[in-house]
């Protein structure tokens, strides 16, 4: 397995990198999550803006063009001949000496990693709990910004993991549903898809745009509007999107069986549809 790194690429042993790394030190750094169905890597572009945006948000100085970075990610898989994976961008301020200040690094450190990683798209529900652990606030540390600073997310997936279930999801400060802790929510109720609007201190989801997209193509009603548990409590249907898990139907949530604990029909619809798009919409790996 190749890693790309700084510029080159290096085998997985020895790709590391420095402990003075603000990125380590600080979580002064910016990722993508990005997935690659049978050549195409999907929504590349998609996932370059975003990391470009993030950048600009934290005032990082990212040294290649969209160009590219785009290509770095193309070359990373043709170099480990991989056509269905998972890909892992990352950028950190870089190295410089003890101390916050992102002045004291002169050089972002660049590497992405590229997994074999085979299309899911399961039909198996998974079991939910809210935590109690509350999202950023957007003027705290805005979600939007797709940051290294995963600690939020990791807290509230130590509860998931101690209630013996799949995920966590959380609220936002007022008490409004946001997402998970790696993904966006839907609820579908009397045919009506709902998601998080990004006030609710949600990540822009590029699997949620996409869903928003599909549905609306299919005909569905969707509405980005606050949501509140009760709301997800009384869904008829309740699913997850996001990069890794595509879509995940949830069959329960804090004790409350939504749908029977089956996948929902729309669910499923658009489950169907997401996999015919999945190859479609991307750039191509191999010519
Ligand atoms: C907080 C959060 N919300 C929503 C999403 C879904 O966004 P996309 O539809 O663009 O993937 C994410 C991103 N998803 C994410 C974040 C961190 C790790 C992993 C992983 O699966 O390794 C995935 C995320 O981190």
């Amino acid at each position: 397995m190749k890693i790309y790194l700084n510029g080159e690429f290096v085998e997985k042993e020895d790709a590391k990198i420095s402990v003075y790394d603000h990125g380590l030190l600080y979580g002064d750094g910016i990722f993508e999550g990005i997935r690659a169905y049978d050549g195409v890597v999907f929504k590349l572009k998609e996932h370059i803006d975003r990391l470009y945006d993030s950048a600009k948000s934290i005032t990082l100085e990212i040294p290649l063009t969209k160009e590219e970075m785009e290509k770095v990610v193309v070359d990373t898989l043709k170099i480990n001949n991989l056509k269905d994976a998972y890909i892992r961008l990352v950028i950190t301020r870089g190295v410089g000496d003890l101390g916050l200040d992102p002045k004291k690094c002169s050089k972002p450190t660049i590497f992405c990693i590229a997994e074999p990683m085979n299309p899911l798209l399961g039909e198996d529900g998974i079991k939910v709990i809210t935590s109690s652990v509350r999202r950023l606030p957007v003027d705290v540390l805005n979600p939007a910004v797709k940051s290294l600073n995963y600690l939020n997310s990791i807290l509230a997936k130590i509860q998931a993991n101690y209630a013996g279930v799949n995920e966590a999801f959380l609220l936002d400060r007022e008490g409004y549903v946001a997402e998970g802790t790696g993904d966006n929510i839907f609820v579908v109720k009397n045919g009506i898809i709902k998601t998080p609007p990004l006030s609710s201190s949600v990540l822009r989801g590029i699997t949620r745009d996409t869903v928003i997209e599909l549905a609306k193509e299919m005909g569905y009603k969707v509405v980005e509007e606050r949501l509140t548990l009760h709301e997800l409590y009384v869904a008829d249907e309740l699913f997850i999107t996001g990069t890794a898990a595509e879509l995940v139907p949830v069959v329960e949530i804090d004790g409350r069986t939504i749908n029977n604990g089956k996948i929902g029909e729309t669910t499923k619809k658009l489950s169907e549809e997401f996999k015919k798009i999945r190859k479609t919409m991307g750039t191509k790996v191999y010519e």
